[in-house]
This record gives structure tokens, sequence and C-alpha cells, in this order.
């Protein structure tokens, strides 16, 4: 995160904010804040909001009550203001495949009527590391360095909130690697990013996170306070067989739900005590069986199953 004179000022700071598409109430009762320099990251299901939740905090979207505050300006009133200062990575790749990176960097800075145009587009490609790649068509690249020109491209006017929606999805460990370094570069120059994603490494990366389930933010906060939010023990079971046992647990007072991790079996619940005490009953001897943190995958599976049975309880 940028220094510490920035950690007071807020890039985002939104109260009660609602939206529906049709009879869907996709955006309930939204409030949050997010400051410079700071990496905010979105969670939860496909369709639960999130999306939506960014881009009615930018003013890109007009909500139907609530209020708030995009890098000083007003949502609602300022939406011009907020638009011309922010960086949009949309899901989809939008660029020429048969134009050369440079060219549709180029493109770009038309776009936003910048004067030094070549400048611009020169130091973009020098600081991502594509300079060598300038004149090489844009549809020959690879999914990698396809989205680090998104990014470029992006960053072209120099935006002070950046938003990226799901921005590594396909991409290679490497390559994602690399993206989230210069993410974590550019909030350290003091840019905010809001970005979503379903990838717990990315999670883990982001100084904050929220999950989104329904249209409901559920919890939100950095890594640790979010775990710590849910009070929930887990134990790793070792051995043999975990899907029998996984099969077996299923049910049992305490165990609310149980997830594989290669030859480990997490199994999680809220009542430490009773989760414990059917977990030593069912697997018997012969397990090993430790207490161990529940981590931030654990958390974000609990809050999907326990939203997920919320819901189909009301509908
Ligand atoms: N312009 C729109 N008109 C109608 N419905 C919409 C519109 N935009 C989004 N929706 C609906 O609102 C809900 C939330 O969509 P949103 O894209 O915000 O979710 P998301 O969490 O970002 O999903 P994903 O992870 O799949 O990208 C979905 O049911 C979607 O179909």
């Amino acid at each position: 995160m940028s220094d510490a004179a920035d950690a007071d000022v807020l890039t985002i700071d939104v109260q009660g904010l609602n939206k529906h598409f049709g009879d869907k109430h996709v955006v309930n009762d939204l409030s949050m804040q997010v400051r410079k320099g700071e990496i905010f990251g979105f969670l939860g299901p496909n369709g639960s909001g999130k999306t939506t939740s960014i881009r009615l905090m930018c003013g890109l979207l007009t909500p139907d009550s609530g209020s708030g505050r995009c890098l000083g300006y007003d949502i609602l009133r300022e939406t011009e203001q907020i638009k011309r200062r922010v960086g949009y990575m949309t899901q989809r790749f939008s660029y020429w495949e048969d134009l050369t990176i440079r060219e549709n960097l180029d493109f770009v800075a038309r776009l936003y009527e910048m004067k030094d145009r070549q400048q611009v587009v020169d130091e973009a490609l020098e600081r991502l590391g594509l300079a060598s790649r300038a004149d090489q068509l844009t549809g020959a690249l690879s999914g990698g360095w396809k989205q680090r020109l998104a990014l470029a491209a992006c960053m072209l006017h120099k935006p002070q909130l950046l938003l990226l929606d799901e921005p590594t999805a396909g991409v290679d460990p490497t390559a994602r690697r690399d993206f989230w370094e210069e993410l974590h570069r550019l909030a350290a120059d003091g840019i905010s990013v809001l970005v979503s994603t379903h990838y717990m490494d990315e999670a883990e990366r982001c100084h904050k996170l929220a999950y989104i389930a329904y249209g409901k933010l559920l919890v939100q906060g950095t890594a640790d306070e979010v775990v710590a939010a849910q009070h929930l023990t887990t134990f790793a079971v070792h051995g043999h067989e975990l899907a029998a046992l996984s099969e077996r647990l299923r049910g049992q007072a305490g165990v609310e739900q149980t997830v594989a991790f290669g030859s480990l079996l997490h199994v999680t619940g809220s009542d430490a005590a009773q989760l414990e005490a059917s977990l030593r009953r069912v697997a018997g001897e012969g397990l090993r069986i430790e207490h161990i943190d529940t981590s931030l995958e654990d958390v974000f599976i609990h809050l999907m199953k326990r939203s997920t049975d919320n819901y189909a309880g009301t509908s």
C-alpha cells in the first residue's frame, strides 16, 4: 500500500447502494470504503453481483438508491469526472487482433485525445515489458501478454482507480504472478484497485476482501479478519480412503463441511467440541487428526454453502 499519509484518503466511500434488474435485487444495501493505494478484491459465486457492485461504486451505473463518493466525486452527479479518472479492464479482451500492440495502444491514446501520444505509448510499452513486442500482431499473443496489453491500455490515461473484472481468467500461474506484481507496484504509487477474482491465491494478495453472494456483501476486511469473523474450527485428517470418511461425516453433529485437499481432508464447523467429538468417533483409529488454522478457502466454501442454503430456504 502507499505511504501513511495516504492511508486516510478514501477513494471510495458509498452507503446503502441498491440495484435491481427487473425483479432481481442484484445489489442489496451495499456500503463500503476503499482507501487510496488499496487493492480490494471481490469474491463470490458467478452472478452474485460483483461486477454490478464495482460499476455502481464508480458511477458507471446508476443505483436505484444509496449515495457515495468515488475519488472525491459524487457517484450520482459527477460521473463524468469519475469516468475520466478510472481505468476499466473488462472480462472480455477487447482489442483488435489484426493490429500490432503499438497500434492498439496508439488507438486508445487517440480515444483519450492525448497530446503526446507517441511518448505515452512508448512509456506504457516500456513499463509493462512490451517494448520488444511492440510490432507483433496482437492476435498472435499468448493469454498472459494479451492481458498485459489490456492493463497497459487501461492505464494509458493515468487513472487513479483501476477496475479489473476477472483480469486473469484462463491465464497461466507465472503470468498471473507477474500481473499481480505489477498491481502491487501500481498500488504503491497510490493507485487503488478493485478486482474481482475466483482465484484463492489472488484473494490472499489483496489488502482487503469482500465476499458477495446473491447481491449481499457477507463479509469484508483483511484476509485474517475475514477468516476470524467466521469463528470456524478446522481439523485436517491425513490418511487413505478420505472420500469414504467424508461421506460418513456428512450430517454428523458439529460437522458443517468437509473439503478434500490432495491427501488431506479439511473438516470444519462452528462448534469446536462437537466437531472434534464427531470426527474422532467416526474416523476411529489409524488416521492422524490435527487441529489447523482455518484457511481462506475453507471460509469461502463455508460462506458459499451458507448463502446457497439461505437462498434455497427463502425461494
Ligand atoms: N445490464 C443487465 N441487465 C439485466 N441483468 C443484468 C445486467 N447486468 C447484470 N445482470 C444480472 O445481474 C446479476 C449479477 O451480475 P454480475 O455480473 O454483477 O455478477 P458477477 O458476480 O460479476 O458474476 P460473474 O462472476 O459471473 O462475472 C446476474 O444475474 C446478471 O445476469
